[in-house]
C-alpha cells in the first residue's frame, strides 16, 4: 500500500513578513521528494510546520487523507532530521544504535569506517551527521524528513548517503531539502521549488533556471 503525506493551505507570517501563501506538497512512500529554495524561502519552516514544531496561522497536514497537526507525537508516521544535531554526545555509537533498536551489523555494513565503541563526541561533524541520517532513515516510520543531510559530508560520503537513501525509499517516503541541488535532483522522484511563498513543481533542471533558482 502506498501512503501519502500532503501539505496545503499553509499560511505563515512573522509580523508583516508573509513566508507562505500558496503551498502544496505531496510525498509518497516509495519515493524521494526534493524541496529546493533559496536561503530564507522557508524550507526549514515548512518542515517544522509539517512535523508540528512550528505553528502556522493555517495549514492542513494530511497522512493518507487524515489531518495530523502534531506529527512529532506520531513517530510511526514521521521522523524528522533537523538542521541541528540531536544525538546526545556522551553516548557511544553502539549505545545509540541499541537505544533506537537498530542492528549494529547493518549500520557497519553501510558505514564500515565507524568504530562502534567511539563516543559521539569523538566523531567528526560529518560522521555525527551520517549516524543521525542512518537513525532517521532506518527507524520504522512511514515518512522521514531530512533538513540538509549533505552538510558536513565529503563527496564520497555524499555518494554513499545517496545510495543509502535510495535503498531506504523502498520502506518509506523521504522528503529532503538541501542546497546541493544536483545531488538532490539525482535521487529525487519529484522536486518542488519554494519561491515567494509558493511551491512550484520542477520537472527539469530547465524549470529551476526558468524559476530563477539557478543560472544555466
Ligand atoms: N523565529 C522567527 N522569527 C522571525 N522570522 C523568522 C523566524 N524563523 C524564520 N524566520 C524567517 O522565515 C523565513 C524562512 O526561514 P527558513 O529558515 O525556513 O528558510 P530556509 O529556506 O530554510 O533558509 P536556509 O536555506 O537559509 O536554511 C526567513 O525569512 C526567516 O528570516
Amino acid at each position: 500500500m502506498i501512503h501519502t503525506l500532503e501539505t496545503d493551505g499553509v499560511q505563515l507570517d512573522f509580523g508583516l513578513h508573509r513566508v507562505f501563501s500558496d503551498i502544496y506538497l505531496k510525498c509518497e512512500t516509495g519515493k524521494i521528494t526534493g524541496l529546493l529554495g533559496r536561503n530564507g524561502e522557508g524550507k526549514t519552516c515548512l518542515m517544522k510546520i509539517i512535523s508540528g514544531n512550528l505553528n502556522a496561522s493555517s495549514n492542513s497536514i494530511r497522512f493518507d487523507g487524515h489531518v495530523v497537526s502534531n506529527a512529532r507525537s506520531h513517530p510511526h508516521l514521521l521522523l524528522y532530521l533537523p538542521q541541528f544535531n540531536f544525538i546526545p554526545r556522551s553516548l557511544r555509537v553502539k549505545q545509540v544504535l541499541d537505544d533506537f533498536g537498530l542492528a549494529r551489523n547493518d549500520f557497519i555494513n553501510w558505514f564500515p569506517q565507524f568504530e562502534l565503541d567511539l563516543k559521539v563526541t569523538q566523531l567528526s561533524g560529518g560522521q555525527w551527521r551520517m549516524l543521525e541520517i542512518y537513525i532517521i532513515a532506518k527507524t520504522p516510520s512511514q515518512f522521514a524528513m531530512l533538513d540538509e543531510p549533505f552538510t558536513h559530508l565529503n563527496p564520497i560520503q555524499i555518494e554513499n548517503i545517496k545510495v543509502f537513501l535510495t535503498a531506504q525509499k523502498e520502506h518509506k517516503g523521504i522528503l529532503i531539502t538541501d542546497h546541493m541541488y544536483k545531488h538532490l535532483l539525482e535521487i529525487s522522484d519529484t522536486v518542488y521549488l519554494l519561491k515567494d511563498g509558493k511551491t512550484h513543481l520542477a520537472k527539469s533542471i530547465d524549470d529551476l533556471d526558468t524559476l530563477g533558482y539557478i543560472r544555466l
